[in-house]
């Protein structure tokens, strides 16, 4: 037999607790179903309100020796108490419903197998009046009443809320449907099933608590237990293939909802997105403000909306966002990510709009502001559709996968980091987002301002200089995009209180040698060691980015100093100490990643000048070589944008880790290697 569920009614003086529970008793109080527990109260049988068994102070206690009660209190200057037999009640599998107290929640959690506790509220100014109209208690009682803190909610514990401000009859229905749905219980099963960050719940179309079928279709459903509760949507399962009264959880939802197999949990349709009108007007080209957004978003995040409208809602507005819609979606974006704070006065921070093979500017730029003595705690994200990102490359040198904690240790001991993102400032909404904006190729340039700038915001950083390479294969395609999201960068970061410098730069080539983890590293420590094998492009871009950061330091002032600051650094080989102060205090490998040692050279089929090189097309041999998986993977670039070359010249080197991968990537390198040779 199913224990029947103890409903303890809460709530301040006044909210209304008596009338909803007088108004629920004479609907549900004959059904056989429900009791409604007749308190012991020290208070005289005719103060009016509740039909309380009246006793004296003497009998409370003696009643309360004799364990006649299941919880009591005191409250007021009176003392309470709920008569233990309600416990055969619910033994019968009858639900018992009692007006309580907050205080004794906690208490009363150990002593019967299931409780929901029905907090019933209205706004204070109602409370006020509503006591005073009462007449029940004097006005110095009344603001006692009103004045009374009880201790929060303990965890753990199912919670419905009841609005009683509007008239009774609302109250009292509102009061009925909340005791009702959460009888309408089902048993918790783990299903053999798997949709990995698609939440679904499994229906027995032939259920023996509710109608299966009308919970079928676009919305969720929220199913709730012991405080806990998920959102989902629903599926049904044919007969015989889920226990009648049962709700089934893929693995992945059923632990994330962490309730044990067989759990008594409750079905409530998921409340329809409160800002589904704003999220039309998006979706119907209109702007939003700040606080519809934050509506919208947050919706997003509790998961009220169905895929299909969230990815309405990404289209429209990574199709459309004006300025004050970025700034506005930044601000956003940032209150739903934590945010690490830093004991500095500049904490520097870098972002490219990427898109350029190799590029691997932050690998030196970062050992080079962390030697001059400003703190920059760089995350950097891992290759998506690219031969590396910061991330990989680092990889090959030192651990990346650092928490917070470990960012703060790290700059504590080396004023620098460079840390894989993924643990790191990552909100669920970036996780709701991704999985429909990469799929369906969106972030647009200016939806990603906002993306961006929240990031830094939450990683705690006060000034951030943007790369924004463009060209014809750069996600940035003119000079003139570039100076407009420029501006756009610096104006946002203004609104979010950054300070942002955000420079075009050349997106045409390649920047550097290697493409691919273990080359670009390799190009990294050329340019720290000052090898006269460094690229000089990389070196130069490295320069131009860190005479910027450095000119933020008061003590440089300007961005002449700051470059001869930067080259001093760099120069004397304190940017390469910096970086192995980094190395060692993030986890050195035990052996750094080498470029592969299989390798095939790719030679021109032509005299001529190289007068174009494929960023795309290099980096995809690149990745059929094993990049970034195979960290030692890739192309080592021999040959420049406007480089003459003579037929026979390698233009570059494949190098794998893995024969087959050689191959496979000297095959696609016949078929198209990139480059135009004219
Ligand atoms: N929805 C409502 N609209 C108007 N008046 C209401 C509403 N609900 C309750 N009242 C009135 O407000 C006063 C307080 O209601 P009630 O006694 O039910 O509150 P309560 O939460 O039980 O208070 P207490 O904890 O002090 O017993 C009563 O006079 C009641 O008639
Ligand atoms: O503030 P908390 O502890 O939730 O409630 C204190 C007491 O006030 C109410 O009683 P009454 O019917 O107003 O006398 C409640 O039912 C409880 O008994």
């Amino acid at each position: 037999m199913t224990p029947g569920v103890l409903f303890f009614v809460v709530g301040p003086s006044g909210s209304g607790k008596d009338t909803l529970l007088d108004g629920a008793r004479a609907v549900l109080g004959g059904s056989g179903r429900f009791v409604f527990a007749r308190r012991v109260i020290t208070r005289p049988a005719d103060a009016g309100g509740e039909a309380h068994e009246a006793v004296d102070a003497a009998t409370f206690a003696r009643l309360q020796q004799d364990g006649a009660f299941l919880i009591d209190w005191t409250a007021h200057g009176l003392s309470y108490g709920v008569p233990a037999r309600v416990v055969d009640e619910l033994a019968r599998g009858v639900h018992v419903v009692a007006n309580g107290s907050r205080a004794v929640i906690a208490d009363l959690l150990a002593r019967v197998p299931d409780l929901v506790v029905v907090e019933v509220t209205a706004p204070l100014d109602i409370l006020a009046a509503r006591l005073a109209g009462r007449g029940r208690e004097s006005a110095d009682v009344i603001r006692t009443r009103l004045e009374r803190t009880t201790p929060p909610v303990p965890a753990g514990v199912t919670v419905v809320r009841v609005a009683n401000d509007a008239t009774p009859p609302v109250g009292i229905e509102r009061f009925i449907a909340a005791l009702e749905a959460q009888t309408a219980r089902l048993r918790l099963a783990r299903m053999p099933l798997s949709a990995g960050s698609r939440a679904l719940a499994v229906l027995p179309r032939d259920s023996s608590v509710l109608g299966a079928a009308d919970y079928l279709g676009p919305g969720r459903i929220d199913i709730a237990g012991r405080g806990r509760s998920i959102r989902a949507e629903v599926a049904l399962a044919d007969p015989g293939t889920l226990a009648v009264d049962s709700v089934g959880l893929t693995h992945e939802v059923f632990d994330r909802l962490g309730l044990p197999e067989g759990t008594p949990v409750v079905l409530t349709r998921t409340p329809t997105p409160a800002s589904r009108a704003a999220l039309r007007t998006k979706i119907r080209g209109g702007t939003l403000d700040e606080a519809d957004y934050a509506r919208v978003v947050g919706d997003i995040v509790e998961g009220r909306y169905p895929d299909a409208e969230v990815s309405g809602f990404l289209v429209a507005a990574d199709r459309g966002l004006d300025d004050a819609e970025v700034l506005a979606l930044a601000k956003v974006r940032a209150s739903f990510a934590s945010r690490i704070t830093w004991d500095e006065p500049i904490v520097a921070d870098k972002h490219s709009m990427g898109g350029i093979p190799g590029s691997r500017v932050t690998m030196v730029l970062v050992p080079i502001v962390a030697a001059h003595g400003l703190a920059i705690p760089k995350t950097s994200s891992r290759a998506i559709t690219s031969a590396a990102g910061t991330a990989d490359a680092m990889e090959t040198l030192a651990r990346v996968d650092l928490d917070a904690d470990d960012v703060r240790r790290v700059v504590a001991q080396a004023r620098g980091c460079v840390a894989w993102n993924g643990r790191l400032n990552h909100s669920t909404l970036d996780d709701v987002m991704n999985a429909i904006t990469r799929p369906l190729g969106l972030e647009s340039t200016r939806w990603s301002v906002a993306s961006i700038l929240s990031k830094k915001l939450a990683a705690g950083a006060t000034h951030v200089v943007v790369d924004l390479p463009f060209g014809p294969r750069a996600r940035i395609k003119s000079a003139a995009e570039a100076t407009a999201l420029a501006q756009l960068f610096e104006s946002v970061g203004a609104g979010l209180g950054l300070f942002v410098e955000a420079v075009p730069t050349d997106g045409t080539a390649p920047i550097g040698r290697g493409i691919g983890p273990a080359l670009e590293a390799r190009d990294v420590l050329w340019v720290l060691e000052n090898d006269p094998e460094a690229p000089a492009d990389l070196r130069d871009k490295v320069l131009h980015f860190a005479s910027r950061i450095l000119a933020w330091d008061p003590a440089i002032g300007d961005r002449e100093t700051a470059r001869r600051r930067a080259e001093d650094l760099l120069g004397s080989g304190a940017a390469r100490e910096a970086l192995d102060r980094i190395i060692v205090a993030q986890g050195a490998r035990s052996e750094p990643v080498r470029p592969g040692r299989l390798t095939r050279a790719v030679v021109a089929e032509r005299s001529g000048t190289v007068t174009d090189i494929d960023g795309f097309a290099v980096a995809g041999i690149a990745r059929v070589a094993g990049a970034p998986l195979d960290k030692s993977a890739g192309i080592d670039l021999r040959a420049r944008l406007g480089d003459m070359v003579s037929k026979g010249d390698a233009l570059f080197v494949i190098h794998a880790g893995a024969a087959s991968d050689l191959e496979a990537a000297a095959r696609l390198a016949t078929q198209f290697c990139g480059f135009t040779i004219a």
